[in-house]
């Protein structure tokens, strides 16, 4: 099945655009702006069936709650695996936010934006997800077009501009001119695969289970340059064995190493990339660098080493985490002007 990105025109008749992630669903309305960002997760009463929680309070739920209530994340990767559990999220996330005003609005018509190169499957679930919420017609718009349009990168131009837009479960990264991506490429890992890597690191050398919250503290590591000698840190975690608190000295260098490791495959990303493009446009991209996007373009020191491996000036996009919801939104308020390319009269 093949689809066709919908136009301008089509666009603007959207009244929300929704960016439904792995980690986090982002809903923009049309001359409001963006009125949820809450994280991806659902907290379940498994005895009846009810919703105890969504979003921000259901995450705090997770790994604490009692036997009865299960914590679900109804998107994985990218795209919705239960659609269900991700349109009851959406309307609570939105009734909480909206109230009122949430019941009166019609979503006729809504944007989403989807990872590049989603399977027909997974575009057909978030389809039915908005459908799920009332809306008629649900238009699709790859992540990278809308991601590079809220990063205000000049897509429409005859001139090359890459975006990295690095989530929680998928890395994605296109070469874009003239409107339309040049070359693009989709890889399995983003934030979560780095933290998993520390945690495994420290549970492997160290047998140190770390909780969740002790690791984006160590995400500073990733980006310090080696001096040569040994840096040690100390961290706190429980005995894998005993189960009791405990501390260790943590070489620094170990633990960048695992983080380096799944963001090898980022970097055969972008070599692949590079490689598809004319070089006219890899000679664009030496002198204006990458725009990385997405939550993970937060990691402090990612931009370091994605600069050091390519070589490339690396940028990061104001509130890299919200582009692609914003530069959705920018396109359902016409607020992108449409590339003409009218034939030139003899
Ligand atoms: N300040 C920060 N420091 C480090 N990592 C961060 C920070 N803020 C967010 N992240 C990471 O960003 C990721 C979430 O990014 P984002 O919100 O773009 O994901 P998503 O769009 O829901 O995911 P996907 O695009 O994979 O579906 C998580 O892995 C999170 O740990």
């Amino acid at each position: 099945m093949t689809y066709t990105s919908p136009t301008l025109e089509q666009l603007r008749r959207c009244s929300v655009a929704v960016d439904i992630g792995a980690a986090r669903t982002r809903v923009y309305v049309r001359n409001v702006g963006v009125v949820a960002d809450e994280p991806s997760v659902a907290a379940v009463d498994i005895r009846t069936g009810a919703l105890i929680a969504v979003g921000e309070r259901a995450e705090q739920m997770a790994g604490r709650t009692p036997g009865h209530i299960r914590v679900a994340r109804p998107v994985a990767s990218g795209a919705v695996v239960d659609i269900e559990m991700a349109r009851r999220m959406l309307k609570h996330v939105l009734g909480d936010k909206l109230g009122k005003r949430w019941r009166r609005m019609p979503v006729l018509r809504a944007a989403v934006c989807m990872p590049h190169g989603s399977e027909p499957i997974a575009r057909r679930a978030a389809i039915e997800t908005l459908y799920g919420l009332g809306a008629r017609k649900v238009e699709l718009v790859d992540t990278l077009i809308a991601a590079a349009v809220g990063s205000g990168l000049p897509v429409e131009h005859p001139e090359a501009t890459m975006i990295v837009v690095c989530g929680a479960g998928t890395t994605q990264v296109a070469v874009l001119s003239l409107g339309s991506i040049v070359a693009a490429e989709t890889v399995p890992v983003g934030g979560d695969a780095i933290d998993r890597a520390v945690i495994q690191h420290l549970r492997n050398h160290h047998e140190l289970m770390l909780p969740t919250q002790s690791v984006r503290p160590l995400h500073q590591m990733l980006g310090s340059p080696g001096t040569g000698g040994t840096v040690t840190t100390e961290v706190y975690g429980r005995d894998v064995v005993s189960g009791l608190a405990r501390s260790v000295q943590v070489e620094t260098e170990g633990v960048r190493h695992a983080m380096r490791t799944p963001l090898t495959s980022v970097l055969d990303a972008i070599t692949t990339v590079l490689r598809a493009c004319p070089p006219d446009l890899v000679a664009d991209l030496a002198d204006r660098g990458i725009m990385l996007a997405g939550g993970s373009a937060l990691m402090p020191g990612l931009d370091l080493m994605l600069g050091q491996a390519t070589g490339m000036p690396v940028h990061i996009a104001p509130r890299p985490d919200t582009v692609a919801v914003q530069g959705l939104g920018a396109m359902i308020e016409g607020r992108v002007r449409p590339l003409v390319l009218d034939p030139l009269t003899a």
